[in-house]
C-alpha cells in the first residue's frame, strides 16, 4: 500500500513517522480499561526511572476515543476494550504498526481481570493455553463465509519465565492454567445474575466443574483471539489475569474499590518486574 491508515488508532504511515515514534518498542502490554493502561504506563515510568514524574503522560491515540496508547521507554501500553471483536481490531492495527515501525523481538502481554474457578480471589493466572467455551484450544474466525480454526497455544517458555518471576514477586498466589475465553460476561460465563438466564444453579456448577477438570482456572473474554493472532504473526505472547472472584462461590463482583484497584495492580507488578529483569535492570532471570 502507498499509505496505511490505522484508523482506530488515529495513526498512519504518511501522517506519522512510525519508525521514529515506535522503533525502540520491545514490550507491548494490553488490557481492557483505558485507566488501567494509563496507570500501568505511569507505574512503568517510575519503575524504569525515566525522566519526570510521568503524571502528564500523553495518550498517543488522543485523536480517537476507541483506544488509548501510552509509551514509556521501550514499553507500549494500550487499552483494547471488552471482547473479541474489540481486541481483534486493535491487534490488527497494532501488529501493522509494529511492522511499519520495523520493531523486532517484541513481547506482548495481556494484563487483565478474570473470574477464577476453584482458586482464591486475587490469584494471578498465567495462561498456558486459551480455550473456547467447549474447553478446546481453538479460535474460530469467520472469514467470508468460512469458519477458519486457529490455534490458541501461547509461548510456554514465556509463561514459565513469568511464573519464575512471580516467585520473586511475593504477596499474592500465582499459577499457570488454561484460560477460558467467552463471547459474553453473563450467560456466556454461566452467570445466573444477567438480564437473561435460562439454566439452573446445578447446571451452572456442573459446567464450571467440568471446566475446572479440563484444566481451566479462569474465564475472560479476549485470550483466544489474542493467542491466535499473536501466534500467527510471530509475536511472543502471554496472558496474565488476576481473578476477582471464585465462580464456584458467586457471580457478582462485590469487592470494594480499594481491593479491586489492588487486585488489578498484581499483574502489573509481576509484568513490571519481568520487564525490568529482561532489560537487565535488576539482575539476571533465574
Ligand atoms: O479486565 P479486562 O482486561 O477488561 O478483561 C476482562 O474484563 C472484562 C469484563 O469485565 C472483559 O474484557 C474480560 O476479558
Ligand atoms: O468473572 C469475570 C471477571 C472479570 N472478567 C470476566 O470476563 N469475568
Amino acid at each position: 500500500m502507498d499509505e496505511d491508515i490505522l484508523y482506530h488508532l488515529d495513526l498512519g504511515t504518511k501522517t506519522h513517522n512510525l519508525p521514529a515514534m515506535f522503533g525502540d518498542v520491545k514490550f507491548v502490554c494490553v488490557g481492557g480499561s483505558p485507566n488501567r493502561m494509563k496507570a500501568f504506563a505511569q507505574f512503568m515510568h517510575k519503575e524504569l526511572q525515566l525522566e519526570g514524574d510521568g503524571e502528564d503522560i500523553e495518550d498517543i491515540c488522543a485523536g480517537t476515543d476507541r483506544y488509548c496508547m501510552f509509551k514509556t521507554g521501550p514499553v507500549l501500553s494500550i487499552s483494547h476494550g471488552m471482547g473479541i471483536p474489540s481486541i481483534s481490531i486493535m491487534l490488527h492495527e497494532l501488529i501493522k504498526l509494529l511492522h511499519h515501525a520495523r520493531c523486532c523481538d517484541v513481547t506482548i502481554i495481556r494484563i487483565g481481570t478474570s473470574g477464577g474457578i476453584g482458586i482464591a480471589p486475587g490469584s494471578v493466572v498465567i495462561t498456558d493455553t486459551a480455550v473456547d467455551s467447549f474447553f478446546k484450544p481453538r479460535f474460530e474466525q469467520i472469514i467470508l463465509d468460512n469458519v477458519v480454526t486457529r490455534s490458541t497455544e501461547l509461548d510456554k517458555e514465556l509463561a514459565t519465565d513469568l511464573l519464575n518471576c512471580s516467585r520473586e514477586t511475593p504477596g499474592f498466589p500465582t499459577l499457570i492454567g488454561h484460560t477460558m475465553c467467552t463471547y459474553d460476561f453473563y450467560e456466556g460465563q454461566g452467570r445466573l445474575d444477567g438480564a437473561l438466564c435460562s439454566f439452573s444453579r446445578e447446571k451452572k456448577l456442573d459446567y464450571l466443574k467440568r471446566a475446572y477438570k479440563a484444566g481451566v482456572r479462569n474465564i475472560e473474554m479476549e485470550s483466544t483471539v489474542f493467542a491466535a493472532m499473536c501466534g500467527l504473526c510471530g509475536l511472543r505472547a502471554a496472558v496474565v489475569c488476576v481473578t476477582l472472584l471464585d465462580r464456584l462461590e458467586s457471580d457478582q463482583i462485590n469487592l470494594s474499590h480499594d481491593v479491586l484497584v489492588e487486585y488489578q495492580q498484581r499483574p502489573q507488578l509481576l509484568i513490571s518486574n519481568f520487564i525490568k529483569k529482561q532489560l537487565g535492570l535488576c539482575g539476571q532471570m533465574s
